[in-house]
């Protein structure tokens, strides 16, 4: 079997995906038409072109700005459908999906809008698709504590949806030590953890992370490697990363894939998962990013199945789903 069909048919879990980052352009403009909304690009490819990004913020400006065309719940349904029929083809049988309730609540769509479309969406998707689901609500890093504070009240109604809380948005001068108090209400409500850290800031972060907020995965977390006795702590409490190398080359992380830190955190036998991040605008959902490290480091395919079991053991479901959802990577490379 080719290397990619094989990558392509491997059963996986996708734990680092912000479903606002899955808004195709065609699905922009389709939705802005459908709003009403008058956007600053003339086409799909003048839209595409400007998907150049110099580091995280200038990403997150055109993000936001995108966003804005998500109006309604079908609008969030039919966002969070059309990444599922993606996830689908690329065997995808579980999904731990961000979303950002401060960006929608921000410009006056009500929490229950952004939540309900996006849930619909993700239990028709388990019905009919047979993915599994977990979702994970983000906090606005830039914004203050005060308002992440009022976010996590509101979705206290939602609890039974919630699985999780995590941390994202601009890091640089947004420690996760700002939101302490938050997450420690989030842990005593019960929601599991996670938080953005390490990704362009430093390796300090993912240490405020783990023991401040006591998060139970840490997202990107591709700058551990500048401190060794981090390294150390997260393999000791098999603490998982959830790594985007796409993302991380267009967000100039790293200057090519190549130098992506990725191998070695892989190598030292860290719990490293591959996943998408952002694909509309990084030019790539799972299966490219599984490439593109296969392709840089001639990864083998053990190596893609350690990775494709990673994203199951690193998942927010029960041991019996893990297993089940591992014996079925047995059987593919049985086949
Ligand atoms: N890569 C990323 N880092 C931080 N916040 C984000 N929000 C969406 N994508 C993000
Ligand atoms: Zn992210």
């Amino acid at each position: 079997m080719d290397m990619n069909v094989f990558i392509q048919g491997i059963p996986k879990a996708e734990l680092h995906l912000h479903i606002e980052g899955t808004l195709e352009p065609e699905t922009l403009f389709r939705l802005a038409e459908r709003n009403g909304i008058r956007i600053k690009f003339n086409s799909v490819e003048a839209l595409r072109q400007a998907y150049h990004f110099d580091n995280l913020q200038s990403f997150l400006d055109i993000y936001y700005e995108g966003a804005g065309v998500l109006q309604k719940e079908e609008d969030f349904y039919d966002l969070t459908w059309e990444y599922l029929l993606k996830a689908k083809a690329q065997n995808i049988r579980h999904v731990e999906i961000f979303f950002d309730p401060q960006t929608h609540t921000e410009r006056g769509i009500a929490f229950e809008t952004v939540i309900n479309g996006i849930y619909h969406a993700l239990s028709d998707g388990a019905r009919t698709l047979n993915i599994s689901f977990c979702l994970i609500m983000c906090f606005l890093r830039h914004l203050p504590e005060s308002e992440a504070m009022a976010t996590l009240s509101q979705a206290l109604d939602f609890k039974d949806k919630i699985t999780g809380v995590g941390l994202d948005s601009s890091e640089y001068g947004h420690p996760p030590s700002k939101f302490i108090r938050v997450f420690e209400k989030a842990r005593k409500e019960g929601f599991m953890t996670v938080a953005h850290a390490g990704e362009e800031g430093p390796a300090e972060y993912i240490w405020e992370a783990i023991q401040e907020l006591k998060v139970h995965r840490i997202d990107h977390g591709v700058r551990a490697l500048e401190d060794k006795s981090l390294i150390s702590e997260l393999k000791r409490r098999r603490i998982p990363l959830t790594v985007c190398p796409l993302s991380n080359v267009k967000l100039r992380v790293f200057k090519d894939i190549r130098t992506h830190s990725f191998k070695t955190l892989f190598d030292q036998g860290l719990c490293v998962t591959v996943n998408s991040d952002d694909p509309a605008y990084f030019g790539g959902y799972v299966v490219e990013n599984y490439i593109a490290l296969q392709n840089a480091f001639q990864l083998t395919r053990d190596d893609i199945a350690q990775l494709a079991v990673n994203s199951f053991n690193a998942a927010f479901i029960s041991q019996d789903k893990k297993d089940i959802f591992i014996e079925q990577i047995k059987n593919f490379m049985a086949e």
